[in-house]
């Protein structure tokens, strides 16, 4: 079936994002959208292959509801389609919405289908090590990490007992926690890092490569501007002990950042990252597996409209 057949559009809407969410977004599809068709996530993972689907069944217009992981997911799906001519429209519902964030999303759902919104957008990649050990490929939107912040974030996705009761509990408080416990133990970690092929050995806290500047929630390293077309902004934070990086953390939730000597940022085509201890990877939120990986741009961008 070729695009465009199936009716202008499906969302694709991912019932667990956001925090307590109610049915706002269901509703407001319904009314103000109604000419598309609503599917829902089941389970992690899903929103890959309704993507996939959704390029198959001939959609033009695929809405991606929720938050970033779920806007991972879906593009995910449609990229693996060999869909870089659908647009892709995101509904942000989801806890930190880091890729709308600094643009006007639409006042009423409709707007998604107006062409004249359309923007080009960059597309990551990155390959990584699986925790199998085969290598895995994923598209990114948003930001990847690996360093501090991966490894809270593999602490927070833990299925412990601990964690199942904190997160009952509270979810900011079990991301405290993780913080909090993987601060306590943290060391800086020996890389092998390599900057447009320029290869370097450092001793780095943490690692950033984004598409956006916005990560958990509206924090920067500092710069609220995008890297240019066709770069990621590699940021580096380096040459700060524990009690240093405490410090440096206060600043970036105060939005203090910029000018911050331990924060190291560079325009890049391509990264490469290895250490002798493999460190996790965590991509648009997810973690997704373990280092040696590398990012760069995708060769096609994708048509996106918030
Ligand atoms: N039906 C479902 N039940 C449980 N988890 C789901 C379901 N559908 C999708 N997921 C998973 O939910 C996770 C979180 O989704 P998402 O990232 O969109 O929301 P969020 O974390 O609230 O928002 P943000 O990423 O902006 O902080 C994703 O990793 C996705 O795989």
């Amino acid at each position: 079936m070729a695009a465009g057949e199936r009716g202008p559009a499906v969302c694709i809407v991912n019932p667990a994002s956001g925090v307590q969410r109610g049915r706002t977004i269901e509703q407001r599809i319904a009314t103000e959208l109604p000419e598309a068709d609503c599917w829902f996530t089941r389970h992690p993972g899903h929103g890959i292959a309704l993507g996939r689907q959704a390029v198959e069944d001939g959609y033009g217009t695929v809405v991606a509801v929720g938050g970033d992981g779920t806007l991972s997911e879906v593009a995910n799906g449609v990229l693996v389609a060999g869909g870089e001519k659908v647009r892709l429209a995101y509904v942000p519902a989801g806890t930190c919405n880091d890729f709308a964030r600094g643009l006007r999303p639409v006042a009423d759902l409709g707007g998604l289908l107006d062409r004249a919104r359309d923007r080009e957008t960059d597309v990551g990649e990155v390959t990584f090590t699986r925790p199998d050990g085969t290598r895995g490929h994923r598209y990114f939107l948003v930001s990847c990490t690996v360093g501090l912040i991966s490894v809270i974030g593999q602490r927070f996705t833990e299925k412990t007992p601990a964690n199942r009761v904190l997160k009952r509990l509270n979810l900011q408080l079990a991301e405290t926690a993780s913080s909090i416990r993987t601060l306590a133990r943290w060391r800086p970690v020996a890389v092998r890092l390599e900057l447009d092929g320029e290869p370097s050995h450092q001793i780095i806290t943490n690692l950033a490569v984004l598409k956006v500047p916005y990560f958990a929630g509206g924090l920067t390293f500092g710069r609220a501007e995008p890297p240019r077309a066709g770069y990621l902004d590699a940021v580096r934070v380096a040459g700060v002990g524990r009690a240093g990086v405490a410090g440096l953390m206060w600043r970036v939730f105060r939005g203090a950042a910029a000018g911050h000597p331990a924060i190291h940022r560079q325009e890049v085509r391509t990264v490469r990252v290895d250490a002798d201890s493999p460190l996790p990877v965590e991509v648009d939120g997810e973690i997704v597996g373990r280092t040696p990986a590398e990012f760069s741009i995708h060769q096609s961008r994708l048509t996106t409209v918030v």
